[in-house]
């Protein structure tokens, strides 16, 4: 596979209060162009802090990534992240969320006309044109992410980076969203990096899942190919053996060979009641 983006060796060491904890350790991944990739596994297994050193954000300290031969040591806009919760301006309206980005990527490229039919073409994209002149406060959740992924979008980036992109919307607007996801993706054949908690959205989405262990020294435990063709529709999957496979064997990872069940605590014993008078 010619990689586009390439995770070499990748360690995390960070230093805390009561010593150096060791969060990931030993992570090898190689994405293809237009390749759709998730990235699952428990709670602090590691997740955020791969895609945060992917992002930039986080510099790895063993390893490192590359992406189309140049490593990567900062931020930029050909690695554009959508996180959980929209980080909109909320002074701004979704066109100016999204031209404040827009400017900042191609201010020399394009003209002022050119820069406001591009943002345009993206809030349509994620079909939000329609409310493009309100405020983050007058849309809902769902639209507010809708935003965030235009916005990620219209920097044009080699890879999308997404952390639980849809981890705060209720399940009918998440579906809506997944297909939205679906169908950009078909249609641009952008590459996606997505964290994700929830199984079924992992292989609706998804080429590849890639299962983290469970940390200290959390590293890629399996990889899944997800051998379903596209364009995939949600309500044929429910009756697809190769869907219920998938699931069966993410589901197995998770819960038979990274089992993490936290023993409960034990009761305090309850204070002697008071005798009624
Ligand atoms: N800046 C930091 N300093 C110390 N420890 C950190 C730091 N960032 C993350 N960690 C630790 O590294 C581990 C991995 O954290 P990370 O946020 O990447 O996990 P995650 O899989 O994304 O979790 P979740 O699914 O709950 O969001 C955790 O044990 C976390 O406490």
């Amino acid at each position: 596979m010619t990689a586009l983006l390439e995770l070499s060796n990748v360690g995390m060491t960070f230093d805390t209060p009561t010593g150096r904890f060791e969060a990931l350790k030993g992570v090898n991944l190689k994405i293809a162009a237009g390749e759709f990739v998730s990235l699952i596994g428990h709670s602090g297994c590691g997740k955020s802090t791969v895609l945060n050193i992917v992002a930039g954000l986080l510099r790895a300290t063993d390893g490192g990534v590359i992406l189309e031969r140049r490593e990567v040591t900062e931020p930029g806009p050909e690695r554009a992240v959508v996180f959980q919760n929209h980080s909109l301006l909320p002074w701004l309206t979704a066109f100016e969320n999204v031209e404040l980005a827009v400017r900042q990527v191609f201010r020399k490229q394009k003209s002022k006309k050119e820069m406001r039919d591009w943002v345009a073409y993206n809030l349509e994209l994620v079909h939000m044109a329609h409310a493009m002149d309100k405020t983050p406060q007058e849309i809902s959740g769902g639209m507010k992410q809708r935003v965030g992924i235009a916005r990620a979008l219209a920097m044009q980036p080699r890879v999308l980076l997404m952390d639980e992109p849809f981890g705060a919307l209720d399940a009918l607007t998440r579906a809506h969203l997944q297909d939205s996801l679906m169908a950009i993706h078909a249609q641009l054949g952008t590459t996606v990096i997505m964290i994700t908690h929830d199984v079924d959205e992992a292989v609706l989405l998804s080429d590849r899942i890639v299962m983290m262990s469970n940390g200290p020294s959390a590293t890629i435990g399996e990889v899944l190919p997800v051998a379903l063709p596209r364009p995939r529709d949600r309500l044929a999957l429910a009756d697809d053996p190769v869907y219920h496979r998938c699931r069966q064997k993410v589901l197995r990872f998770l819960y038979e060979k990274q089992n993490k069940v936290a023993a409960l605590p034990s009761r305090p014993d309850p204070a002697p009641r008071r005798r009624q008078a």
